[in-house]
């Protein structure tokens, strides 16, 4: 084939007898390339045309891409600490070859036109081989070197990409790793190959959400990492996905419907009260191979009855009528029924813990919530704090030793507040819990396992941590299965709501004026609900109970600028019309706001902002 192609293209009979000089003919997963992209009419010599899509079908295709690009994200942070100052340029593209995202190391320039930029479309048809439209055509890792691109102009570049495959074998992108030749490293095949499984294992996780999910390594320390075979089984046992690791490890007998017990050598409901008392189950597997299983999410259904979830309603006196904060809710019922692992993010005071709180409720978890304030922990007995430490283990330790804080929310919910504080020694240790469920106690050899429903709280965006360096990517997109954002006070559509329930829980006899409530729109609340409280407190206090007025609020607020006044009024007008449109009628509205109609009717003619 090879002389074929050549005699047909004397620039690429050129690059064939240079590769033979520098190491060898080229391998034949290039040489199916290079037939594909002669046979689709491309000339080795001739200017590279990679086309580029406009910024809006960009945006689509991100948007389609959605959890697939979030996963992909989180891989490339992980992976710019690992290949950093190599000169290196990290894309991810979608199954078509548009490169949705890229990093760059700060020395990497393609200066001179090679068009790798966001938007443009790497496609064997289009740009040869090369890492990325070569993986997608081949549906393998690949890497292409040098002068192993189709087109003679890629020549200096070396790329390495591997595809990511949805569960139902479907491409769902592709990673690259591109640096120059003469700097590329030669172990960045197998992290992209990694960081592709790791894609692979988290899409099946998240498509199989409420199954169970089941993994299987040779050897017990194998699981949880990225070279665990992952089956997702229905209720029944039946297989319905299995990721590319377990199919090899079960030589191929991993077709969708199979029975549990033909794969895995035993009967569906005897390993399912194993998985229940312990997380991994020893077993042969039907092709004889001595193989470790640990059930890694179950469905709802699966708790024990007594401990299966009510529907679920948020505490008395909680406000959650705002759109975001009711979707919060939402998510975070759902979530605790996989026992995903759920990351709050929010101001201060804007009811973190108060969702974790109402997580647990709804998980119908029967031990303990035990919240932990990782920045208020002192970092030397952060690690026996949390994990607990045998008699005497350090210094000031306590004689008979503790189980820590993380062993005594097991069977119940642990919050680690402010998890972006928590140092880099502990980050590495809460990963190594994550990963296999063992709490380690300081000074012990010994190892307990602990089941909790983690969550974790922070007023900072991690990325930005993780970006810094004060945070581990790794550990970000363990902790990121389930995100959620709860909105300050000042963006909140139910903040008069909010006012009115947290005076009830103050003094329930008394009331406030739709002036007031209107006076404190237009505070920013940089101590959301807490300042709130403490605000309505000394109003009450100054007045002596009874009806709070606008002067009874006004002395107790901080005057308004001109201009912040005027931008305040702004925002509280936008709030009103945004539940205007959603509720399209102005008593609704003013029902829900707890605003008097002549309120509504004022803010849905005040101005708009430009
Ligand atoms: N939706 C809500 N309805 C009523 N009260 C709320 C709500 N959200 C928060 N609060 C009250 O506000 C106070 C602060 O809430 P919480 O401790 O949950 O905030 P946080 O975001 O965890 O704060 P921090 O970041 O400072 O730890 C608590 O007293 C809580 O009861």
């Amino acid at each position: 084939m090879q002389q074929e192609l050549c005699a047909a293209d004397p620039a690429l009979a050129r690059r064939a007898a240079a590769l033979v000089v520098e190491g060898g003919p080229p391998d034949t997963l290039i040489l199916d390339s290079w037939a594909r992209c002669a046979a689709a009419g491309l000339q080795a010599g001739a200017a590279v045309q990679v086309p580029v899509v406009d910024g809006g079908e960009l945006a689509r295709r991100r948007e389609r891409a959605g959890g697939v690009r979030r996963l992909a994200l989180a891989q490339m942070e992980a992976l710019v600490p690992q290949i950093a100052g190599s000169n290196f340029l990290l894309a991810f593209a979608d199954a078509d070859g548009v490169i949705l995202d890229l990093r760059t190391d700060s020395r990497f320039c393609m200066d001179d036109g090679d068009g790798i930029v966001t938007g443009s479309r790497w496609r064997e048809a289009d740009a040869g081989t090369n890492g990325l439209g070569t993986a997608l055509a081949s549906g393998q890792a690949v890497a292409v070197t040098g002068g192993e691109h189709f087109f003679e102009r890629l020549g200096r570049i070396s790329c390495t990409a591997a595809p990511v495959h949805d569960v139902d074998g479907s491409l769902a992108g592709v990673l690259d790793a591109s640096s120059y030749v003469a700097a590329r490293q030669r172990h960045t095949l197998a992290l992209v190959r990694i960081a592709a499984v790791q894609m692979e294992n988290a899409l099946l996780r998240q498509r199989m959400r409420g199954r169970w999910v089941v993994a299987l390594a040779t050897r017990p320390e194998f699981l949880g990492t990225a070279s665990e075979g992952l089956l997702a089984f229905d209720d029944a046992g039946r297989l319905l996905a299995a990721n590319a690791r377990a199919a090899q490890l079960l030589h191929g007998a991993a077709a969708a419907g199979t029975a549990c017990e033909a794969l895995l050598g035993e009967r569906w409901e005897a390993l399912v009260s194993r998985w229940r008392q312990d997380g991994a189950a020893p077993l042969r597997a039907a092709g004889g191979l001595a193989l470790h299983a640990a059930a890694v999410a179950r469905p709802p259904q699966a708790l024990p009855r007594a401990s299966r979830p009510a529907a679920v309603t948020a505490a008395p006196g909680v406000v959650a009528d705002d759109p975001a904060v009711a979707e919060a809710f939402r998510l975070v019922e759902a979530a605790v029924r996989i026992t995903a692992p759920i990351l709050i993010q929010g101001e201060t005071g804007c009811g973190k813990e108060l969702l974790a709180r109402h997580a647990h409720v709804a998980s119908g978890r029967r031990g303990h919530f035990v919240a932990v304030n990782c920045g208020a922990l002192p970092e030397g007995l952060l690690e026996a704090e949390l994990f607990g430490h045998v008699g005497g283990a350090y210094t000031g330790a306590r004689r008979e030793g503790s189980v820590g804080l993380v062993a005594s929310a097991d069977g119940g919910t642990l919050l680690l507040d402010e998890i972006g504080e928590l140092p880099l020694a502990q980050q590495a240790a809460l990963l190594r819990f994550l990963d296999d469920g063992l709490v380690r106690p300081v000074g012990g050899t010994a190892s307990r396992r602990v089941d909790v429903q983690l969550l974790a709280a922070t007023h900072v965006p991690l990325a930005e941590a993780a970006a810094a360096r004060r945070f581990r990517p790794d550990l970000l997109y363990r902790l990121d299965t389930v995100r959620v954002e709860l909105p300050p006070l000042r963006r909140r559509e139910d903040f008069c709501a909010a006012v009115r329930s947290v005076l009830a829980t103050l003094d329930g006899a008394s009331r406030i004026d739709d002036e007031a409530v209107a006076r404190l729109a237009r505070h920013d609340w940089p101590g959301n609900f807490r300042e709130l409280r403490s605000l309505l407190t000394r109003a009450l206090l100054r007045r002596g109970g009874g009806r709070l007025g606008l002067a009874d609020v006004e002395p107790l607020l901080p005057p308004l600028a001109p201009a912040a006044g005027s931008a305040l009024q702004q925002q509280a007008s936008e709030r009103v019309r945004r539940v205007f449109e959603r509720c399209g009628n102005v008593s609704r509205t003013a029902r829900e706001l707890g605003i008097s109609r002549t309120t509504v009717y004022r803010h849905l003619r005040a101005p708009l902002a430009r």
